[in-house]
């Protein structure tokens, strides 16, 4: 068995090691999002937020242009006392897909950097020219600004059109991924891992989020093995070569989640999640462009 400390890093098919607990600064964070909120205006809770995930260790930061965040994390990595090249920054492309080129230097001017470590494709749901913001992606990765290239929500056949025309691979498809729900669309991470495309979950922590027939199981295992429940799925997410992207706004949690790598589930463990798991679907995010 592999030890418990090896999963900190997953390597990606282009040979780049890719730290394996992201810090997510999407969705509640983005909310901070009123009306009356300027363009250029940051919040000082989220650049906090992401010095608080890089105080806790987690250098791998995770990002989007809709999220309006790419601000506030690039001041926070500026003034974390890191060296750039320690931390893997990821941002997504899903408004200004006519023109990936511009729209990435808009991003590195806003996370005040030359480079991004990944770059995605937020969602095939609202474009058609998938194949054409790919070659920009492609284009982008040849001129260094984007180190890795990679997808988000993608189902298999988004993925076989990729693959189709690709001169390089995607390296992730980012998607949603926890127990209950442990195929976003049919057949997703069984046709990404095939082709070499790691998995990223987001919203990894779905089963604490509400009562589900796991409870007891993550119970048992935490009295077991002296760990909260959120860090026994974050841990079976890694078992299951599936990086987490998780959040949240308390360092504390932010500290758990990276406090994995001194125990390992056992296979019947990890299989056992995955069976109960599996006889209770929930999704928490948008499937097609619909969100719930
Ligand atoms: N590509 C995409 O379409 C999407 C990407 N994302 C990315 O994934 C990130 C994470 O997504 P989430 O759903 O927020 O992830 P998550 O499953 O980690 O949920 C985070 C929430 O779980 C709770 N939590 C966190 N740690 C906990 C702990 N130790 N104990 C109990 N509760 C805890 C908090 O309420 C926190 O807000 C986003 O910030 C974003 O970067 C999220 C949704 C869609
Ligand atoms: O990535 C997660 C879902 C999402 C897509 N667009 C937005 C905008 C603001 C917050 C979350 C999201």
């Amino acid at each position: 068995m592999t030890s418990a400390a090896a999963l900190k890093t997953f390597t990606l098919s282009n040979g780049i090691k890719i730290p394996s607990i992201a810090a997510g600064f999407g969705t509640k964070w983005a909310s901070r999002h009123r009306p009356e909120q300027k363009e250029d205006e940051l919040d000082p809770g989220v650049i906090q937020g992401v010095k608080d995930a890089i105080a806790a260790g987690i250098y791998h930061i995770d990002g989007a242009e809709v999220y309006g965040t790419e601000g506030e994390i690039g001041v926070a990595i500026s003034e974390s006392g890191v060296k750039r090249e320690d931390l893997y920054i990821t941002t997504k492309i899903m408004k200004n897909v006519t023109d990936p080129i511009a729209a990435l230097k808009t991003s590195l001017t806003k996370l005040k950097t030359d480079y991004v470590d990944l770059y995605l494709i937020h969602a095939p749901f609202f474009f058609d020219n998938l194949e054409e913001v790919w070659k920009g992606l492609e284009t982008l990765h040849k001129e260094g600004k984007a180190k890795s290239i990679g997808v988000s929500n993608f189902k298999v056949e988004h993925l076989e059109r990729i693959l189709k025309v690709a001169e390089i691979k995607p390296v992730i498809n980012q998607i949603e991924f926890h127990p209950y729900l442990q195929n976003q669309s049919p057949g997703i991470v069984e046709f990404s891992q095939k082709h070499g495309v790691l998995i990223e979950a987001y919203s990894p922590l779905g089963p604490i989020k509400e009562k589900g027939p796991l409870d007891p199981i993550l119970e048992d295992l935490s009295k077991k093995y002296s760990k909260t429940p959120a860090q026994i799925i974050i841990r079976w997410t890694l078992q299951r070569n599936v990086l987490p992207v998780t959040a949240s706004a308390k360092p504390d949690r932010l500290k758990e989640a990276n406090e994995v790598f001194d125990f390992t589930l056992t296979e019947e463990e990890v299989s056992k999640i995955t069976e109960v798991g599996n006889s209770h679907e929930k999704r928490f995010f948008w499937t097609d462009g619909k969100y719930f």
